[in-house]
């Protein structure tokens, strides 16, 4: 069964208490759509433009991506061998989060160090601001050094799982993250199996700031083959 079999099964339920009215339907296909869809595209153009300036790390991951699958399709048992990778995908949602931030509503007033937050306001949490901060992060915030995360998200943050949150926090975090994970290690190490990416001298750096985080004018990139194919 896959997830509109899912859906469809609860439209049908017998039990009216548990039932999905069509609506619902419809509402939960275009959240899994948006939320789905988009962000993992934003996730691979940011993390493709990051490789095409930072060519020195193309070529630290090329030998990874060679070695664990050769010139084949990445299979399950190679994605866990996959570790500059990972750390290059843990980089690019640092820097870039294609998720920007996550919106709250306040339930009942609350005092947060010197801020009251008014019953009924919004909270609106940029995550790209936390992930940018010069005191969680240090004097080279935002430089491309996928080399912080050699040693888990974890060590990079020091254990404070709220300097990096790219996927949100608590019961609402993302439930697709796993799938991501592995969409991007799938999808980048095919890419760089077939191509050297360089950048185009036509692209503008314009990241736009709104619930997503996406390059505006798009990412212009030059793709050649990597050897004979
Ligand atoms: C780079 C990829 C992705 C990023 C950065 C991302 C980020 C996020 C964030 C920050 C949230 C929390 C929103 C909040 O707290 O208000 C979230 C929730 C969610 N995400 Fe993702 N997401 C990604 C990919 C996906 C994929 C591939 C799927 C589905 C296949 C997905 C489905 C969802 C859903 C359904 C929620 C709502 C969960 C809930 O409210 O309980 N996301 N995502």
């Amino acid at each position: 069964t896959n997830l509109v079999g899912l859906l469809v099964n609860a439209y049908h339920e017998v039990d009216e208490k548990n039932r999905l009215s069509i609506q619902d339907l419809l509402d939960e296909c275009k959240t899994f759509y948006f939320s789905g869809q988009e962000t993992v595209n934003f996730l691979l153009a940011w993390a493709t433009l990051l490789l095409a300036i930072h060519t020195d790390w193309q070529d630290k991951v090329r030998p990874e991506v060679i070695e664990v699958f050769d010139n084949q399709n990445p299979d399950s048992e190679g994605l866990a061998k996959l570790k500059t990778i990972t750390m290059i995908i843990n980089k690019t949602l640092r820097l870039y989060p294609p998720i920007s931030g996550v919106i709250r509503k306040v339930g009942r007033e609350v005092q947060l160090g010197t801020l009251v937050l008014p019953t009924h306001s919004e909270a609106d949490m940029r995550i790209i601001a936390l992930h940018h901060d010069l005191d969680l992060w240090g004097g080279d915030v935002d430089l491309f050094k996928p080399e912080r995360f050699a040693d888990g998200i974890a060590e990079a943050t020091k254990y404070n799982a709220a300097d990096f949150m790219p996927f949100g926090l608590g019961p609402r975090s993302c439930i697709g993250m796993s799938f991501t994970i592995i969409q991007a290690k799938i999808a980048l190490p095919m890419i760089l199996q077939r191509y050297t990416i360089n950048l185009s001298p036509s692209y503008v750096h314009a990241p736009l700031q709104r619930l997503t985080l996406r390059p505006q004018y798009g990412i212009q990139l030059f793709h050649s083959l990597h050897y004979d194919a």
